[in-house]
């Protein structure tokens, strides 16, 4: 089945609000709108009224199905039970005085509408680089049980071609502990697109070709994943070329259960993962989803601000199915 109508199956009938904290953004409207008509799901939009207002007249948009919430004209009940909630949040963290200036922020109300069940997921980014976007939701709504880092991932489609590429978002610089919590939660996230996982751990050198600290994380990575998920093919250090091409796997990486197959591509620091997901998007003609987070309690998407209306619909869909799965 084609990922989109299975996901668009998944969520059917459940209605599940997503907040967009950007609702001022014509490809925001835009996508909500289609969203709403197409049933499936209740999009929330913050910001002024009047101005989305305008913007949706402009361009011919419905907004009959859509919320529009302007938090900086919410009633004074509202916004302190909105305070309170987050002051007790962040209690240690930040001073009341620091959070009542957080909320001026919509990613930081649109993320405590999450936290506080008031809607399914988030998804914004649109207008806002990825740390001012994801930063909220790592302060506010963190990590699931059992999970030490959230990460980014992207889903890169074409044709009947579907790769998954972590971390392409967040993490700056992990060690070969972090690569391997990564390399092991995105196979399991990569099942969610119906990808069966094979996980190659990236690197500029094929099983020992070179010598460099940065090969030594790798390998080390490789062996921390492989022993917390000994089910599933990971290996590595691996080049591009070794884990996707049959012929020059065999050379390199004789008798690897990934090399030449992989599916899920695991980079050793985000130079190499945002890089690497922009180079197959613009020049490789790849549709790329995301940036999409694992590890998170409950959803919360970014965008690239690059991103146009399809990607926006697109990465609602999935926030409201991950709603669903996580
Ligand atoms: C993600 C990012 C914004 C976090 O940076 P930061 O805000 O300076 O991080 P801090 O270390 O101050 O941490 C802020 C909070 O987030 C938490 N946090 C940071 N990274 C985290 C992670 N990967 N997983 C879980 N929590 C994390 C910290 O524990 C901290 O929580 P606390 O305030 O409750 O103690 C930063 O790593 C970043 O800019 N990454 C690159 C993003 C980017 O530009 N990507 C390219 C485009 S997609
Ligand atoms: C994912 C990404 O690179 O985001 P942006 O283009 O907004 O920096």
């Amino acid at each position: 089945m084609e990922l989109f109508d299975s996901l668009k199956q998944k969520i059917s009938g459940l209605n599940k609000t997503i907040v967009f904290p950007e609702g001022e953004d014509v490809r925001i409207i835009g996508a909500a709108s289609r969203l709403a008509a197409d049933k499936l799901l209740q999009p929330v939009l913050l910001g002024n009224v009047d101005t989305i207002k305008a913007t949706a007249a402009d361009k011919g948009f419905d907004l009959s199905d859509l919320t529009l919430v302007d938090p900086t004209n919410v009633s004074a009940d509202e916004k302190q039970k909105m305070l309170d909630a987050l002051v007790e949040r962040r209690k240690g963290k930040n001073t009341p005085e620091q959070a009542s200036k957080m909320l001026e922020d919509p990613n930081y109300w649109g993320t405590m509408m999450v936290y506080l069940g008031e809607a399914d997921g988030m998804v914004s980014g649109a207008a806002h680089p990825t740390g001012d976007t994801i930063r909220p939701a790592l302060q506010i709504i963190k990590t699931k049980p059992g999970v030490k880092r959230i990460s980014g991932y992207f889903v890169l489609l074409k044709d009947d071609k579907r790769y998954f590429f972590a971390d392409s978002a967040i993490n700056i610089d992990l060690d070969a502990e972090g690569i391997a919590e990564v390399a092991v939660e995105s196979a399991q996230t990569a099942k969610l697109y119906d990808i069966d996982p094979k996980v190659a751990l990236l690197s500029f050198s094929t099983k020992g070709s070179a010598k460099a600290d940065v090969v030594t994380k790798m390998q080390e990575a490789t062996k921390l994943a492989q022993a917390a998920a000994p089910d599933v093919p990971i290996d590595g250090e691996l080049q591009f070329d070794a884990a996707v091409v049959p012929e020059v796997a065999a050379s390199k990486a004789p008798g690897s259960p990934v090399a030449g197959q992989a599916n899920v591509f695991i980079f050793p620091e985000l130079d190499s993962g945002n890089i690497g997901y922009k180079i197959a998007q613009r020049l490789g003609g790849f549709e790329a989803l995301g940036p999409l987070l694992q590890g998170l309690n409950k959803p919360v998407s970014d965008l690239s601000r690059g991103a146009n209306e399809e990607d926006v619909y697109k990465v609602a869909i999935i926030t409201a199915m991950q709603s669903v799965e996580l």
